[in-house]
């Protein structure tokens, strides 16, 4: 073949060309393309949101062009690779990844037209993240500070250099004594300062350098978030990031296993979630007992004062007129999976207390912490038998939502708590990210209607994936996986509010088979697979099969979803239609 193209001067190439080459109204390239398309449609037929996709009403068919077109033009004019480069040279030491790192795309996203519209989706119940990581510190932060009471203490040493000041321990809670005016400032010197020592905090704030409250807000914050430099520096690997992320839980668990803070916390984390579409959470929570009751600073011997007070801030917020739409919230108890047998045969002892006294507040059991660094589930099998034992023996059922498959690893132990969660009988996989590359277990997956909570942000950020595109989730998506969206920990890995809208963004912009209806059925199955009650394993499987023709609280909740879906949709149409659409389209 020649290498140069034709020249338009030479009038016999064209002759030549309109001569000898097929055109695409040819018969036999329709016949190809036909074809190609019957193939394409096939594929699409074993997807897990076909069927939803198949029963869009007209509007939402309609909205569903809508986005295609914007997402197509903010693809051609936002996210171009002059703006990958540009950030590349920007950013020097950063790995530029196809489909961009989030925390680099993150401000450009959040001023897209694609981000107003998923911003205002409903999407139903958010059924994987993890509590202390769920507030933003903006708002977090400043309460805390400004809570009467509050101690700040490091067990290590001074916070003196910047050394300390990112590496020390961090504790911060409320003490009932005053030291002498000016011992706030004690902790920042190294000389004057006897680790272990609780200081008054806003005093401490004061005298920070540099910038007083603001800089020790912001000192503070570090110790709270991976940073974006954190996030984009993955030469370092997953387990340094995951010795950063720890790091944050430590600072962060301290502070608000307190009454008063803990009940704005409940209070920010429901408001804020409604705002984003978000009726429902079932939040996973790993505290020691530590909580302490407004005015005292002696630990509750139990659980039973932090979930009263749970029980209370939720009737309260549902009694407003925001949390109208606020159908709830329940607890997975989990434990931290690296623990040895006492504690964690403890602290299921704890869970199946907990769940005696408040049966609608807990809904399930988990395990958690890195998972690669252990315990798989194939050795907490002696615990976890006696706690399936002990359930039964005290009369109570709590399901396993286990963590499975947060990992790189193919056929390693951690790979294989896959097999673990599934012949346990977990109802949902957290994660499930290496679950793609085992194709018996996705058709048990399946036949079992086990729902995989995904949560694409963190698994970038704990460097599993270097961008959403290499993310797994289309995987599973493509081979008829039932998944839901979730958020994990994104007060502390950068997504910055409690709601999923980054979340759903990404998979939006990041993936062409999305689309708007898919983002539809991912939202309508977290609400098909949210535990909102009690039930035993018949009943659990019977209300996900009949969704909304059934007759119990999840259809009803079902059929709630879709009418404010279709308002959605009717919206999408009314502020961004132009006439162009007209709705008969195959929808993305
Ligand atoms: O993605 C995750 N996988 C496993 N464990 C996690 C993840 N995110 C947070 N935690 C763990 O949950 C506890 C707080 O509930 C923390 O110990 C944290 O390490």
């Amino acid at each position: 073949m020649a290498s140069s193209p034709p020249d338009d001067g030479d009038e016999w190439v064209d002759a030549v060309i309109a001569e000898d080459l097929l055109k695409t109204s040819d018969p036999i390239i329709q016949q190809y393309l036909a074809g190609r398309s019957a193939l394409i449609a096939e594929e699409q037929k074993q997807r897990s949101d076909y069927s939803f996709r198949q029963n869009l009403s007209p509007i939402a068919r309609k909205a569903s062009d809508i986005v295609s077109r914007i997402r197509a033009e903010e693809q051609s004019s936002t996210w171009t690779p002059a703006l990958e480069e540009s950030l590349a040279i920007a950013t020097p030491t950063v790995t530029v990844h196809p489909g961009m790192m989030f925390t680099l795309a993150k401000p450009t996203m959040e001023a897209t037209r694609l981000w107003r519209i998923v911003r205002r989706m409903p999407k139903g119940a958010l059924l994987h993240a993890h509590c202390d990581a769920m507030v933003d510190f903006d708002y977090l932060l400043p309460l805390v500070l400004d809570t009467p009471g509050m101690h700040i203490a490091s067990p290590t040493s001074a916070l003196a250099t910047a050394a300390q000041r990112r590496e020390a321990g961090v504790d911060i809670r409320f003490k009932l004594t005053r030291p002498g005016a000016g011992a706030g400032a004690a902790i920042w010197d190294d000389e004057n300062y006897v680790p272990g020592t609780f200081v008054p905090m806003a005093e401490a704030a004061e005298s920070f350098t540099p910038g007083g409250r603001e800089g020790f807000l912001s000192w503070l914050r570090s110790r709270c978030v991976i940073s974006q430099t954190d996030a984009v520096e993955q030469h370092h690997g997953v387990d340094e990031i995951w010795k950063k992320f720890m790091g944050c839980f430590e600072v962060i668990g301290s502070m608000i296993h307190y009454e008063p803070i803990w009940r704005a916390f409940l209070q920010r984390l429901m408001k804020m979630l409604v705002a984003d579409g978000v009726y429902w959470v079932e939040v996973r929570f790993a505290w020691q007992i530590d909580y302490c009751r407004e005015g005292s600073e002696e630990p509750e011997l139990d659980y039973t004062h932090m979930f009263q007070v749970i029980e209370e801030e939720v009737a309260k917020f549902q009694a407003t007129k925001e949390g109208e739409s606020f159908w709830g919230l329940r607890m997975i108890w989990t434990s931290l999976r690296g623990l040895g047998t006492r504690p964690i045969i403890q602290n299921m002892s704890d869970c199946i207390a907990t769940k005696l006294a408040f049966p609608h507040l807990v809904a399930g059991y988990d395990l958690v912490g890195p998972e690669d660094a252990g315990r798989p589930l194939a050795d907490l099998l002696p615990e976890l038998f006696w706690f399936r034992k002990q359930c039964a023996v005290e009369g109570v059922n709590i399901p396993f939502f286990f963590h499975a498959g947060e990992t790189l690893g193919d056929g390693d132990s951690t790979d294989n708590n896959l097999f673990d969660a599934l012949l346990l009988g977990t109802r949902r996989i957290g994660h499930a990210f290496s679950l793609y590359k085992h194709p018996r277990l996705i058709q048990a997956v399946k036949d079992k209607r086990i729902l995989v909570e995904s949560c694409p942000i963190s698994n970038e950020i704990l460097r599993l994936t270097g961008s959403i595109m290499q993310h797994p989730l289309p995987a599973l998506l493509a081979r008829g996986v039932p998944c839901a969206l979730c958020n994990d920990d994104p007060a502390i890995l950068g997504q910055d509010s409690e709601g999923m809208t980054h979340d759903f963004w990404q998979a939006l912009q990041g993936w062409e088979n999305v689309g708007l209806a898919g983002l539809g059925s991912l939202a309508e199955n977290s609400v098909r697979w949210a535990a909102f009650e009690d039930q035993d394993a018949e009943d659990w499987l019977r209300d996900i099969r009949e969704a909304s023709v059934g007759a119990g609280i999840k259809a009803e909740r079902l059929r709630r979803w879709a009418v404010e879906w279709e308002r959605y949709c009717l919206w999408i149409v009314t502020e961004y239609g132009d006439g162009e659409e007209d709705g008969d389209s195959e929808s993305k």
